[in-house]
């Protein structure tokens, strides 16, 4: 027969973590937190499993995630099958009225509905929409300027209006809204395509987020890529700023997004590695961070590390 005293020793390391926990939870209980899974993170099945119980996890904790998916891959793979050459231009997604369906096909019929089953898989808990349900995101044509000209990149939307209603209604609800970046345009009956980082740092800001979480396929923001691996893992949003004009495609919507979301109310916004398992518990649980941290300027002399 096995000893009780010495089976309530073994369990001892697992109550110490819950503990050390506390002060963290404490602190963000009750909070939003917006959490941007990319389509480059979303590789392996245990990965997407473990993003699952990280986010579902929170929701127990008393926070509020909300997630906002990409699935840029995943829809590249589809337009390939349907003859479709995918083409980028300043970072977006040449958008054509066909390929337009595919997009919408693949984010809200493909992607969001294995993100929202696999957390459903711990209870009745997530619900899915695109930004065309409720008014939620509401965009206008987006037309960048390469070179000094504006360029047609098709159905691709730039954000004019946020409406929080329907996600603050699920969050009430105590579910976990799993939001596609596609917007309902107010210029036709029809829908724009809009990058998720985009869409999750407008959500982000307009939900009055605390944190806004981005997990991608790099350890975070490298500060002189691709010559180096050296991670930036903290800097304010003057920093960042300064630096936007020489970040590279991939990156520039996530750290855009990131200086949106810091200079219109969300305390911090984080870019972290989701080929990590767990790496949003690692991010909020470890006192330094596993990626970067970008806060506002006034809390730059803030205390290093503080999650
Ligand atoms: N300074 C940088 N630091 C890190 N990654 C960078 C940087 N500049 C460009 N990148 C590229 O950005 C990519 C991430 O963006 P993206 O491919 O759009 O990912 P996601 O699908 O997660 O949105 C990285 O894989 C990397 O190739
Ligand atoms: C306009 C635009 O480029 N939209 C993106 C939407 C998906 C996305 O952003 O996915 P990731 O986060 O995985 O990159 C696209 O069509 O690929």
């Amino acid at each position: 027969m096995s000893n009780p005293t010495a089976r309530k020793h073994t369990a001892l390391p697992k109550a110490q973590t819950l503990i050390e926990a506390l002060p963290w939870l404490t602190r963000h209980r009750g909070k939003t937190v917006v959490i941007k899974f990319g389509g480059n993170a979303m590789v392996d099945e245990a990965l997407k499993a473990a993003f699952a119980q990280d986010v579902v996890f929170l929701h127990h904790a008393g926070l509020k995630p909300v997630v906002v998916h990409g699935g840029g891959p995943q829809i590249s793979k589809a337009l390939d099958r349907h003859g479709i050459v995918s083409e980028f231009k300043a970072g977006l997604r040449v958008t054509t009225e066909d390929a337009m369906d595919v997009v919408r096909m693949v984010l809200a019929g493909q992607v969001q509905r294995e993100l929202v089953g696999l957390l459903n898989q711990h209870g009745p808990l997530a619900v899915g929409l695109t930004g065309e349900d409720a008014h939620t995101i509401t965009a206008t044509k987006h037309q960048p300027r390469i070179e000094g000209e504006l360029v047609d990149i098709g159905r691709v939307g730039e954000i004019t209006e946020i409406d929080t209603g329907a996600i603050e209604a699920l969050l009430a609800d105590g579910r976990i809204p799993v939001v596609s970046s596609i917007a309902r345009s107010q210029d036709d009956h029809h829908v724009y395509n809009v990058n998720a980082d985009t869409a999750a740092s407008a959500l982000a800001a307009a939900l009055g987020a605390e944190t806004l979480m981005v997990l991608t396929d790099v350890e975070g923001l490298y500060e002189d890529w691709p010559n180096s691996d050296e991670v930036i893992s903290r800097l304010t949003a003057k920093e960042l700023e300064k630096l936007l004009p020489e970040l590279a495609s991939g990156m520039v919507p996530k750290m855009e997004g990131c200086l949106h979301a810091v200079r219109n109310g969300v305390e911090t916004a984080r870019v972290i590695d989701g080929r990590v398992q767990h790496s949003i518990l690692l991010e909020i649980f470890t006192d330094e961070g596993i990626g970067t941290m970008v806060v506002p300027d006034d809390e730059s002399t803030g205390t290093e590390g503080e999650s």
